[in-house]
């Protein structure tokens, strides 16, 4: 059964729910890993619809900036104060979600305290420093950033500028901006609300650079919030999207603070000017390697937003005829919408389900790390390296698709999917540029490869294991295992392709780094066929351990959907091991699926239970009434307060009036 039905609705969204075959609120609980979990969200987007003070004062799109930031900072100084009676103050995921119920994805002064600024104290902290700061922060007496980027260098840590100079004699670090490049340029909540930040720097102890490290900074007065002496501070202007975040500059002049400020967990200064190393020499990459863990999940939602909005409108949009030519159809019923569409909510769910088997690996890697072993980093940041880049890229590109897919009325504001796409490809950029983070994979790739050739194949780990496989045929009857192995093909002979066209530059002579580079565009797509097929392979297995029977058979429908349209969408990897019989058969498959999955389409995205509140959206509405409110939406736009606008009597009217004869 659909939830989501309730009288007064579009009758057309009604129609659709009641033709869907499972329970949302059951979907629900598959989709965000409990029941529980499900329920909570349900609980708190409850609980918030009834606070009156926690409501949009109006609709963001009407908002020029400095109200944004003023009302993301109003409701996030009441949900302090609410907090306790609403959410499990220890759920980092309770947290997050009930920001995004209140203030909604253009970003808040607080966006980046609970993600990036609170986890490095906790991870990378001493225990006194934990005590020092951590409640604090969690009481947000003190707000934070993360300040790793300059104006000059964001990919390439190793050339940050900024340092932080042990001075012996009065057990301080001074730090220093020395040049225009060195200025700190994006991290969120700098600009104008935040007033303590962990800032990364080349640490310097007796002349030596040691590399980035962590330092803990306070940047403004606790009681006047001015910049302190020393400091240099300022937002960064407006983005394409997020402009409800104040991202900033911040610059350094000989400004000091204690040794103790050092986040020394796993590196160390001491008193007298010794350094002690850290047990992994990227443990201070961490923080980064948390967020990307989660960025998979995060993208999901982003697209499971922009989805819903698609596929409830396309159910009430009619335009044009199919058969009967007395009632126009529901746009949702052309093969090319649903084509548009229902590869794009198979993605979503796909991105979900690994998103969460990546925060679970990030947690448990976590504990390994504290307890001295670091041996899972690599793997993880492989992994998290390639699965940012791929779901942000293919996230981008569904939202976009879902706009398209809402014709005008997707360009307007109004959808506000413009918005969901804005901040979504943000993430193709921050927490590493995609490009950038493939290579980092396609590394991983290569030394895999080299295993194997060194004869060492059973030392490789689980996720590529694959590329010592020597498949070369698949059998014509494809359920989902053979999909896997035509995926797995043309993952491995990419990655082969990739690596033998690196070491063949290199025996021709070319240096390492030119090798590289000339293969990187190979070492690329052999980085994204990797993750691809981890995706699925996750996706797989996830409906594998689905035990409800109704949702089983609806998330099996929808991988049908997922794998004939990935393996549709890699055909030049596989023509090698594909007939064109095989291919024909396979997109006669995918059109098959779609035509399966299309009763259940509403109520898939309706199992995401995204409140109204939270989608922000006229087309996406619950109810499906949307040009009523469309209507009312255009009317109250501020341009509308009056009739004849200043633009017309000063400037066009008189140009007329000069204009007649
Ligand atoms: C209150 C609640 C609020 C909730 C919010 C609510 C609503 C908001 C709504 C939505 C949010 C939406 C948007 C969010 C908005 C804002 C964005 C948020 C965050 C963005 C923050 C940032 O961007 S912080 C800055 C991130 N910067 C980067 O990622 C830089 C990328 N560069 C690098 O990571 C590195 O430079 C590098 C890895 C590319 C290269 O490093 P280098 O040191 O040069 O190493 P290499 O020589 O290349 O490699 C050496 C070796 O090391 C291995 N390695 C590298 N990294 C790691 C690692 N992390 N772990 C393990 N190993 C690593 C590498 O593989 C090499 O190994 P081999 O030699 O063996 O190959
Ligand atoms: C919305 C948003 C929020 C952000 N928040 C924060 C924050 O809170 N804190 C913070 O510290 N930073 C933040 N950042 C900064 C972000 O992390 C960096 O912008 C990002 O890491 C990319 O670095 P860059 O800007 O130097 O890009 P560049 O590295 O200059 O990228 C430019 C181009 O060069 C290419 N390129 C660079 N290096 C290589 C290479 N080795 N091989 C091949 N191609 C290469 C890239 O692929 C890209 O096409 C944020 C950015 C955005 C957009």
């Amino acid at each position: 059964m659909n939830q989501s039905i309730k009288p007064g609705d579009n009758p057309d969204l009604t129609e659709e729910r009641l033709s869907g075959t499972f329970d949302t609120n059951s979907m629900a609980a598959v989709i965000y890993g409990s029941d529980k979990l499900a329920q909570r969200r349900r609980e708190i987007s409850e609980a918030v619809s009834r606070i009156p003070e926690l409501q949009d004062s109006k609709p963001c799109p009407f908002m020029t900036r400095e109200e944004k930031i003023l009302e993301g900072s109003r409701k996030s100084a009441i949900l302090n104060r609410l907090l306790p009676g609403l959410i499990d103050l220890d759920s980092f995921e309770e947290t997050v979600f009930i920001h995004q119920e209140v203030i909604g994805i253009e970003g808040h002064p607080l966006a980046l305290h609970e993600s990036l600024f609170i986890p490095p104290i906790a991870t990378q902290g001493t225990d006194e420093q934990q005590k020092k700061w951590l409640g604090r922060a969690q009481r947000r007496e003190i707000i934070g950033c993360y300040a790793q980027t300059e104006l000059g260098h964001g990919s390439n840590l190793r050339a940050l500028e900024t340092t932080a100079t042990f001075d012996i004699s009065s057990q301080e670090f001074i730090l220093n901006s020395p040049t225009i490049t060195s200025l700190k340029w994006w991290p969120g909540a700098l600009g104008k609300s935040a007033n303590w930040s962990i800032v990364i720097a080349n640490l310097i102890v007796h002349d030596k650079n040691h590399g980035p490290h962590p330092f803990m900074v306070q940047l403004r007065d606790e009681k006047s919030h001015e910049p302190l002496p020393g400091i240099t501070v300022g937002d960064i202007g407006p983005k394409m999207a997020f402009n409800g975040a104040d991202n900033g500059f911040l610059g350094f002049e000989n400004y000091r603070i204690p040794r103790e400020n050092m986040l020394m967990r796993h590196s160390k200064v001491t008193p007298d000017g010794g350094y002690i190393r850290p047990p992994h020499a990227k443990i201070g990459y961490s923080g980064m390697v948390r967020v990307r863990s989660r960025m998979a999940a995060e993208q999901g939602l982003f697209l499971a937003h922009a989805l819903t909005i698609a596929v409830r409108y396309s159910a009430i949009r009619r335009q044009g005829y199919l058969e009967d030519r007395s009632r126009e159809v529901k746009v949702l019923d052309y093969q090319t919408q649903q084509h548009r569409l229902f590869p794009s909510i198979a993605r979503a769910y796909a991105f979900i389900f690994c998103g969460f088997e990546t925060i679970r690996l990030y947690d448990q890697l976590l504990i390994d790390v504290q307890n001295g072993n670091t041996s899972g980093m690599a793997d993880l940041h492989a992994l998290t390296s390639g699965l940012k880049s791929v779901v942000t890229h293919q996230t981008g590109e569904g939202i976009e698709q879902a706009r398209m897919a809402c014709g005008g009325h997707g360009y307007s504001m109004a959808s506000y999917i413009s918005e969901i796409y804005g901040v979504a490809i943000g993430g193709c950029t921050y927490e590493g540029e995609n490009m950038v983070m493939l290579l980092q994979l396609a590394r991983y790739l290569v030394k895999s490869i080299e295993m194997i050739q060194n004869g060492k194949s059973k030392n490789l780990g689980p996720m590529v294991a694959y590329l010592a496989a020597n498949e070369s045929e698949i059998d014509l009857n494809l359920g989902p295992n053979e999909y896997l192995k035509v995926f797995q093909y043309a993952a491995r002979s990419q990655a082969w392709r990739a690596t033998e066209k690196f070491q063949k530059l290199r025996n021709s002579g070319m240096s390492k780094e030119q090798a590289w580079n000339q293969a990187s565009v190979e070492l690329t797509r052999a980085s994204r066929l990797h993750t691809r097929l981890y995706i699925m392979s996750t996706f797989i297995n996830h409906v594998g351990s689905v035990v409800d029977q109704k949702i089983k058979k609806v998330l099996i429908d929808l991988l049908n959907v997922h794998i004939t349209y990935e393996v549709m969408d890699i055909g030049i990897y596989v023509q090698g091991l594909l007939s064109s019989d095989q291919m024909d058969l396979i997109r006669n498959q995918l059109y098959v699926s779609l035509e399966t999955i299309r009763p259940n389409a509403v109520s898939l995205v309706d199992s995401f239970q995204i409140s109204d509140m939270q989608l922000r959206s006229v087309l996406g509405r619950r109810d499906g009434n949307v040009y009523e409110n469309l209507f009312k939406w255009a009317k109250s736009c501020p341009l509308n307060d009056k009739d004849v606008l200043e633009s017309v009597t000063k400037y066009l009217k008189p140009m007329m009036d000069k204009s007649k004869l």
